[in-house]
């Protein structure tokens, strides 16, 4: 389950980190005894363990909990999925959207379920890449459908306050898998997940 209040955090790792983020601010040049910055240490590491909350999640049992027999076996396509990930090289957020679409195979999921394990994979240290691919798999190998494709746009933090300073590019990384391996296939879900429709 996602965390719901700072009291399920575990205790051990928030005061672990905390010590460390301490340092850390130390070693930047502040002083993390003044007023503002006491209890920012402990913030911090709840919002890590927060954001990487998805190392103790099971997408597959997330899916699985929510399948239902059905013979509807046209496209579905969630769109526009919100998407926050640290990338793993600078710990600094990469965010857009992913959209997702499956064609049946007997079974449909329930809808929130696709947002659902976006982020728990999301919720980890990540490449927009291996993003991709990692949703792609998860919904192939539990729900079996005829075809699955994910495709996600995203700015990466590393990339606009720092390094190459870029505020404008985005990456676009997609993964197709079964019947959306077919070029018409393929065309009908970018059509339908392109902007302004
Ligand atoms: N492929 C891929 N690269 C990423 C992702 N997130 C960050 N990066 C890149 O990871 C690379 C790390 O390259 P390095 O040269 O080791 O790191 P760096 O010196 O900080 O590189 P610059 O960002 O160019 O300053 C950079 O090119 C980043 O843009 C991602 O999701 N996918
Ligand atoms: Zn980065």
């Amino acid at each position: 389950m996602p965390y719901r209040s700072f009291e399920e955090y575990n205790m051990q790792v928030t005061d672990d980190v905390k010590d460390r983020y301490k340092h850390i601010i130390s070693d930047l040049g502040e002083n993390p005894d003044r007023e503002g910055l006491l209890k920012t240490p402990e913030r911090a590491a709840k919002a890590m363990q927060f954001l990487t909350q998805g190392y103790h999640q099971d997408p597959e049992e997330i899916l699985r909990s929510a399948m239902f027999k059905e013979s509807y076996d046209e496209m579905v396509i969630v769109k526009d999925i919100e998407v926050y990930s640290l990338c793993e090289h600078h710990i600094l957020p990469f965010f857009g959207k992913a959209h997702i679409a499956y064609i049946p195979n007997g079974y449909i999921v329930g809808l929130s379920k696709l947002p659902r394990i976006v982020d728990v994979f999301a919720r980890r240290l990540q490449v927009q890449e291996r993003l991709t691919e990692q949703i792609l798999d998860c919904i192939n190998d539990t729900l079996r459908p005829q075809g699955v494709a994910v495709v996600i746009e995203a700015s990466h933090m590393c990339m606009m306050m720092r390094g190459v300073q870029k505020q404008n590019s985005i990456t676009t990384t997609s993964g197709f898998r079964g019947q959306f391996e077919k070029i018409e296939t393929r065309n009908e879900f970018l059509k339908l997940i392109a902007p302004n429709r």
